[in-house]
């Protein structure tokens, strides 16, 4: 039976410090954001997912993007190696998370840097986006982790947005959902949908055809909803601020053996 745990971080008291590249500073409610978290955890536990908490990182302003620190496939770990090197720090609590689930875990070692928010699975492909934070060595080390496990690795350069899933996430129906602006090869899926909002393209898998994301994007809501899937909107402002989506705030754990 598949496990539905996901692991999350609660926001660092300096979250408003946090490393944006691609959009301009605007300041950041840390109270609000603390609130929108709450939310966004109480709603995977409303759908019926696990929330684990994994150690605070309090010096790290970017630790509540828990995404970024670790890819996970099948009940393998693979511990980023963030391009961004204030982000290094927040990997340790996280692989001591993991191991404690019962995931087997790998390091991606020097040269190499990559962040989960480049990793996109779509069944047993895995997209990853070479970009300004995962380079060809953390390409080539998800590779070697991923592959021996039946995973086919599919690299996409990536230069207008932070990481891959800020271009593109998928539907239940393994349909890649993007905003045209920002898909730079939209020919490497073989199934692709143009959303109408940036936003839009984030979506988290709830189960049973509904898609956690974010409250920004009414117009994506409903073309998903006229595609008989059913939209769970959250408010994540503080933290789209920050260049984050609904996908970063979390991992999902669905194949442990625990
Ligand atoms: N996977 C994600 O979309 N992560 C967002 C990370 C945002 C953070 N401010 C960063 O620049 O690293």
């Amino acid at each position: 039976m598949p496990s539905r745990k996901a692991l999350i971080r609660r926001p660092s008291p300096r979250l408003a410090e946090g490393l944006v590249t691609h959009i301009e500073r605007t300041p950041v409610d840390a109270a609000l954001a603390l609130e929108q978290w709450q939310t966004y955890a109480e709603t995977l536990r409303e759908h019926g997912w696990e929330t684990v908490e994994t150690e605070p990182a309090d010096d790290c302003p970017d630790g509540v993007f828990v995404e970024d620190t670790v890819v996970v496939f099948r009940n393998v770990a693979l511990i980023a190696r963030p391009g961004a090197e204030s982000r290094r720090p927040e990997t340790a609590a996280v692989e001591e998370s993991l191991a404690r689930l019962g995931c087997s875990v790998n390091w991606v070692w020097e040269p190499g840097t990559l962040e989960g928010g480049d990793v996109l699975k779509v069944g047993d492909t895995i997209y990853v986006g070479r970009g300004g934070r995962t380079n060809a060595a953390g390409v080539a080390q998800l590779r070697q982790v991923f592959e021996p496990l039946g995973a086919r690795v599919v690299a996409v350069p990536i230069s207008k947005v932070l990481h891959l899933k800020s271009a593109v996430t998928a539907l239940p129906d393994a349909t890649v959902i993007g905003y045209p602006p920002l898909v730079e090869t939209p020919s490497v899926f073989p199934r692709h949908l143009p959303v109408p909002e940036e936003s839009g393209a984030h979506v988290v898998l709830l189960g049973g055809g509904r898609l956690l994301m974010a409250a920004s994007a009414p117009k994506s809501a409903e073309l998903f909803a006229d595609l008989g899937y059913e939209p769970v909107p959250v408010d994540i402002s503080e933290f789209e601020k920050l260049e984050g989506c609904v996908t970063c705030l979390s991992v999902r754990l669905r194949d442990l053996h625990a």
